[in-house]
């Protein structure tokens, strides 16, 4: 896969505090990395860094292999992004800022596309000091997307928008993830976000926790098996003597058995056949990303 942008090493101070240490990882074409983590992580930071909007004490920064700086830029041409809160002014309309933004003065079909997707038409050419907080938000993520870049970077972009405009947004940076365009996207929404992100960056005072697959990050921490069989109490002894772990929950009612390795609910179902148990009722829990988040981050 072609890597759009490479950070390595990315390391800032601000004081005497270390915000950001050495912070390593990369994008591919068409990806979608969510980067997730508390607040004061440094996320945004990691993400004005990566803009050169704020200077970093050590690291480099690659875009298509080649590395930018605050002299080297041309290559930020590839790069949209919103990072907060869109700076708009308030006496010019939406078209006005997107046609000063284009590097055509223009709305091609590309943008008519957006606006259409994120249902913007209805208030466009209306002036901005009439706008709500999700209108501002969607005219910012427009901007972001308005030149084609190869990388959108975009920081907390559901904040201020209502369900529907949140699906639009979501079928939308999909779409255009599956033309090649990469995007890295910070969100607290996790339940938003993982319907969205091939790969998370998990980040915590300024450190990367682990860069994984949502499938991987969902499976940190504990996996339970719940069971329900003609004999609780029997079966939960047997899976303790063979050393699975176990506990019996609600009076007898069911058991929960930890599912630490591969063979576990293998391992667990020969043990109950063999002892002539039958199995009423069977379900596998997982964790939610936020369970398995705070795991981690713990
Ligand atoms: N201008 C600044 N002066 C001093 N400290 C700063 C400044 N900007 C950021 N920081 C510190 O850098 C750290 C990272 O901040 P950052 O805004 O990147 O976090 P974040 O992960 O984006 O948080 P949030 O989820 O709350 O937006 C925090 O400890 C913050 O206090």
């Amino acid at each position: 896969m072609t890597t759009i942008l490479q950070v390595t090493g990315l390391t800032k101070r601000i004081h005497k505090k270390i915000v950001l240490k050495d912070i390593t990882f990369s994008i591919g074409k068409g990806e979608i990395v969510g980067l997730v983590g508390p607040n004061g992580a440094g996320k945004t930071t990691i993400m004005k860094s990566i803009l050169n909007l704020t200077p970093s004490n050590k690291g480099d920064i690659f875009i298509e292999g080649e590395r930018t700086s605050y002299h080297h830029h041309s290559n930020f041409n590839e790069i949209g992004a919103l990072i907060e809160n869109p700076s708009l002014y308030p006496y010019l309309t939406g078209l006005d800022h997107l046609k000063m933004y284009s590097f055509e003065n223009k709305i091609d079909t590309n943008t008519q596309k957006i606006l259409d997707s994120l249902e913007m038409n209805s208030f466009i050419t209306k002036k901005v000091k009439n706008y709500s907080l999700g209108m501002k938000q969607k005219l910012g993520i427009c901007i972001a997307l308005i030149n084609n870049p190869k990388l959108v970077i975009l920081d907390e972009p559901m904040n201020g928008l209502d369900p529907k405009s949140n699906v639009n947004l979501r079928n939308l940076i999909i779409e255009l993830s599956k033309t090649g365009i990469s995007f890295l996207i910070s969100s607290h929404i996790l339940s938003e976000l993982e319907k969205l992100i091939t790969q998370v960056i998990v980040i915590n005072q300024g450190e990367i926790v682990t860069k994984t697959s949502l499938k991987e990050l969902r499976e940190v921490g504990n996996n339970y098996l719940t069971l329900k069989t003609s004999d609780n109490f029997l079966c939960s002894k047997l899976l303790s003597n063979a050393g699975l772990k176990n506990n019996v929950l609600n009076n007898g009612e069911r058991i929960q058995a930890l599912i630490d390795s591969p063979n576990s609910i293998n391992d667990i179902c020969k043990i109950i056949f063999k002892n002539n148990i039958d199995i009423i009722d069977m379900d596998r829990l997982s964790n939610d990303l936020e369970t398995s988040l705070l795991r981690l981050i713990d």
